[in-house]
C-alpha cells in the first residue's frame, strides 16, 4: 500500500474489510512494532525485512493459560545455557502455555514470545524473545512446539487465537528481543556504555537497549524493566481512537436510521413520526454521538502524547513513562468501556431491525467489546492510573507542582459550583474537577485511615480499590470533557460549526453529570436548583441537536462499504436493502430446505416416512 503511518495502515485495512478482524492483524499491530520499538538495530536489519515482506508472519505470545494480567507471573522460562550461547525456551507446566494470541493457532510461523528470563541461577522478570514457530518453507510446525487454535470465541471468528507452548526449545542468544537506546547520535559503540557496566561484547550478540545477557550468563539490569511493556502501551493508546471509531460506526447506523423509520402515530390520524422525534430516542442516541466525538479528540491526543513521549524514551529520556502509563491505561479502559455500551444502546434503539447482521451493529459490537479484555484488563488499567493518581495526591499535599492533566489533584474542595442556566463550559470544566479531586482525596484518605488502622499496605489497597477505581474513572471522564472543551474553545472552527459542536460538547458534560449525579452531589457542590438547570439544559440541547443529527452523523464520512449496514445507508433505502439482504441469504436459495425430508415430514405426514428415509441416505 505505501502507507508508512501505522494507524493509517490500520484504517485502510479496516476500510476494505471492516471490522473482520484480519488473521494478520497481530502482525500488522503487535508484532511489526514490537521488533521496531524492542529490537536491536542488527535484529531490524536481519528481521524486519522478511516480516515486512511476509517471510515472516507473527503475533504477540504473553498471555498464559494461567496468566494474562499479572505479566511477573507468567510461567514460561527461557534459561540461559553459556555453554551453546542459547536460550531454552520451556512451558514448564500446564498453566504456563500461551493461551489466546491472536494469529496464533495456524497462521503465524513466528511469534515474540514474553518469557521469564533465567540466566546463572537468577530470574530476571519477563523479557521479550523471537521465536520461530513454523517451517517457512511448508509451514510444518517445529520441534519442540505444540500449536493450535482456542476454538469457537465470543467473536473475533476470523482470527486463529491459539495456543502453544515449548518443550525445552532452544534459540539462539541474539533472539532475545534488545535494542540500544538512541541517545542522540553518539557512535554506536558508545550506547553499549550507556546501560552495560561491563566490557563490551560483539554487538551481533548481545545488545542492550533495556537489559542484557554476555556471552557467560551475566546480567546487566535495565533502566526501567517496564520498558519492555512498550508494545502494550503502543496498542492502548491506539485502542482509544479504535472504540471511538466503533461508537461513532454504530451511532451513524442508529441515527440515520432513526431519522428513516417511522413509528406509531404521533396522535390519533396523525401520521407516523421519525423516532428520531421521540426524546427518549435522543436521551439515548444524542449523549452516544457526543461520546463519539469526545472520544475521537481522547484518541488522537494519547496517541500523539504516545509518539511524543515514545520519541524521548528512544532518547533515553524516561521521565514521562509514568504518565503515559497512567493516561493510556485509564483511557483504553474509559473508552471501550463507554463505546461498548454505547454500541449495544445504538443496537437496541434499531428495534428488531437492530439484531440482525443486516444491521452491521452486532459485528461492531463484537469486535470492540473485547476491548476491555485484551491488551489490559480495564479494572486493571483503571487501577494502574489510580496508583499514578495516589502518588501525585502524596506530592500535591507536599506542595509539588504536578504535570500536565493532574494537576486539579489536592485543590480546595470547599467551593460551590458557579453553574446557571447558560451552563457555561467552563462550569461543566470545573464540576469535573472537582468530583475527580474529591473522589481521588476520598481514595487516599481511605487508604491512609486503613494503613493507620493496622492493615498493611497491600490489604489498604485492596480494601480501598472500589474508591480508587472512581477515582481513576472520574480522572478520565474529566479528561475527556476537558479535551473536547479545549478542542471547541482552541479550533478555529467557523461559528456556525462552533455553535453546533459546542452543543454537542456541552450535551456530553451534562449528560456526563446526570449519569453520575451522586458524585456530583455528595459533598453540596451542587444544588438542588443547578441541578434543574442541567436537567432542563439537556432537553433543549437535544432540540438544538436534532436538525443537524444526520449531518454530524455524516462528517464521520464512513461510507457504506465501511459500515456495512442496511439500516445505516447513506441513501436510506433501508426496506429494500433488508429485503435483499433476506432474500439472498442462503437458507433462501432453495424453496424447501433439506432439513424438511429429515426432520419434519416425520411429524407431519408420518405415513410417508419411507420417502424420508430413503432422502435421508442421500
Ligand atoms: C497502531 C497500530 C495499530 C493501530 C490500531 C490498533 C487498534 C487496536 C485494535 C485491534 C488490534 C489489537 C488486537 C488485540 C491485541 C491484544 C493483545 C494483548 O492482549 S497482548 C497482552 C496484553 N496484556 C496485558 O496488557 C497485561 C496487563 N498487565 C500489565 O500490564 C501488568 O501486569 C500490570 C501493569 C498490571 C502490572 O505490572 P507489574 O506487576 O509489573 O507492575 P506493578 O507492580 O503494578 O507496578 C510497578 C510500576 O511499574 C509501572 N508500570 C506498570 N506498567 C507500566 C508500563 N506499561 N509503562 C510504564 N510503567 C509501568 C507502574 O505504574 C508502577 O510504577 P510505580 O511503582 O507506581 O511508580
Ligand atoms: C479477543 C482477545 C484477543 C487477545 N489477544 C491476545 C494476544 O494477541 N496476545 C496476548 O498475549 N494476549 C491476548 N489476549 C489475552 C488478554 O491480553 C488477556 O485476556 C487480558 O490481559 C486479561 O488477562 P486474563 O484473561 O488473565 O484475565 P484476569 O487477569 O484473570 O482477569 C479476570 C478478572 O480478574 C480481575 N483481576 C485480575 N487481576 C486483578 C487485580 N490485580 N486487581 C483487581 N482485579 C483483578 C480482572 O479485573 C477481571 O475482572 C487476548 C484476549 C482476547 C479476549
Amino acid at each position: 500500500m505505501g502507507i508508512t503511518d501505522m494507524q493509517e495502515a490500520f484504517y485502510y485495512r479496516e476500510c476494505a474489510a471492516a471490522h473482520e478482524n484480519s488473521p494478520l492483524g497481530l502482525h500488522y499491530a503487535m508484532f511489526l512494532p514490537t521488533i521496531n520499538k524492542q529490537a536491536t538495530p542488527e535484529q531490524k536489519k536481519k528481521w524486519l525485512p522478511l516480516a515486512e515482506n511476509y517471510k515472516m508472519i507473527g503475533t504477540y505470545a504473553q498471555t498464559e493459560l494461567g496468566h494474562g494480567t499479572f505479566i511477573r507471573g507468567l510461567e514460561t522460562t527461557a534459561t540461559y545455557d553459556p555453554k551453546t550461547k542459547e536460550f531454552i525456551l520451556d512451558s514448564p507446566t500446564l498453566t504456563s502455555k500461551k493461551y489466546w494470541p491472536g494469529c496464533l493457532g495456524k497462521t503465524s510461523n513466528h511469534c515474540v514470545v514474553m518469557a521469564q528470563l533465567y540466566t546463572q541461577g537468577k530470574s530476571h522478570g519477563p523479557h521479550m524473545f523471537m521465536v520461530q514457530i513454523r517451517s517457512m518453507e511448508d509451514h510444518s510446525v517445529l520441534p519442540g512446539i505444540e500449536v493450535g487454535v482456542i476454538g469457537n470465541k465470543f467473536g473475533y471468528g476470523t482470527n486463529d487465537n491459539g495456543f502453544l507452548s515449548f518443550d525445552k526449545l532452544r534459540i539462539p542468544r541474539e533472539n532475545m528481543l534488545m535494542r540500544y537506546s538512541q541517545v542522540g547520535r553518539i557512535p554506536r559503540e558508545n550506547m553499549l556504555m550507556r546501560y552495560s557496566q561491563v566490557s563490551r561484547i560483539p554487538r551481533e550478540n548481545m545488545l542492550m537497549r533495556y537489559s542484557q545477557v554476555h556471552e557467560d550468563g551475566t546480567y546487566v539490569k535495565p533502566q526501567n524493566a517496564k520498558l519492555a511493556y512498550g508494545s502494550m502501551v503502543l496498542i492502548r493508546s491506539s485502542i482509544v481512537s479504535d472504540a471511538a471509531r466503533g461508537l461513532a460506526q454504530a451511532c451513524v447506523i442508529s441515527i440515520r436510521y432513526s431519522a428513516v423509520r417511522r413509528q406509531t402515530e404521533a396522535y390519533p390520524g396523525g401520521e407516523e413520526p421519525q423516532i428520531l422525534d421521540y426524546q427518549t430516542q435522543q436521551y439515548r442516541l444524542f449523549p452516544l454521538l457526543a461520546s463519539a466525538y469526545s472520544l475521537q479528540l481522547a484518541g488522537k491526543y494519547v496517541f500523539n502524547t504516545y509518539l511524543e513521549v515514545n520519541d524521548q524514551i528512544e532518547k533515553g529520556n524516561l521521565e514521562s513513562m509514568p504518565e503515559l502509563h497512567a493516561l493510556s491505561a485509564g483511557l483504553k479502559a474509559f473508552s471501550t468501556y463507554e463505546a461498548s455500551a454505547g454500541i449495544e444502546v445504538c443496537r437496541i434503539c434499531c428495534g428488531g431491525h437492530g439484531y440482525s447482521q443486516a444491521s452491521g451493529l452486532p459485528k461492531i459490537y463484537v469486535d470492540v467489546v473485547p476491548g476491555c479484555t485484551y491488551e489490559g484488563e480495564n479494572t486493571v488499567m483503571m487501577l494502574q492510573t489510580a496508583r499514578y493518581l495516589m502518588k501525585c495526591y502524596s506530592r500535591a499535599k507536599q506542595g509539588q507542582k504536578l504535570p500536565g492533566f493532574v494537576q486539579y489533584i489536592g485543590q480546595n474542595l470547599n467551593k460551590k459550583s458557579c453553574m446557571s442556566e447558560e451552563v457555561a463550559l467552563g462550569c461543566l470544566v470545573m464540576a469535573y474537577e472537582h468530583r475527580a479531586a474529591r473522589l481521588v482525596e476520598a481514595a487516599a484518605m481511605r487508604m491512609q485511615s486503613l494503613i493507620q488502622g493496622g492493615k498493611k499496605q497491600h490489604e489498604a489497597w485492596n480494601g480501598s480499590s472500589v474508591q480508587l477505581f472512581w477515582a481513576a474513572k472520574a480522572h478520565c471522564h474529566l479528561f475527556c470533557v476537558k479535551n473536547f472543551v479545549d478542542a471547541i474553545q482552541a479550533k478555529s472552527l467557523s461559528s456556525k460549526t462552533v455553535t453546533v459542536m459546542k452543543s454537542v460538547c456541552q450535551l456530553y458534560g451534562v449528560h456526563g453529570i446526570l449519569e453520575n449525579l451522586g458524585e456530583f452531589m455528595q459533598d453540596g457542590f451542587f444544588s438542588g436548583e443547578q441541578v434543574g438547570y442541567l436537567q432542563r439544559k439537556m432537553l433543549a440541547l437535544f432540540e438544538n441537536i436534532r436538525p443537524n443529527a444526520v449531518a454530524l452523523v455524516d462528517a464521520f464520512d464512513y461510507p457504506d462499504m465501511v459500515l456495512g449496514s442496511c439500516l445505516g445507508r447513506y441513501d436510506g433505502q433501508v426496506y429494500q436493502a433488508l429485503y435483499d439482504y433476506a432474500k439472498s441469504a442462503p437458507m433462501n436459495q432453495t424453496e424447501i430446505h433439506s432439513t424438511y425430508y429429515k426432520h419434519l415430514k416425520p411429524l407431519i405426514n408420518p405415513e410417508t416416512t419411507s420417502d424420508a428415509m430413503q432422502f435421508a441416505k442421500l
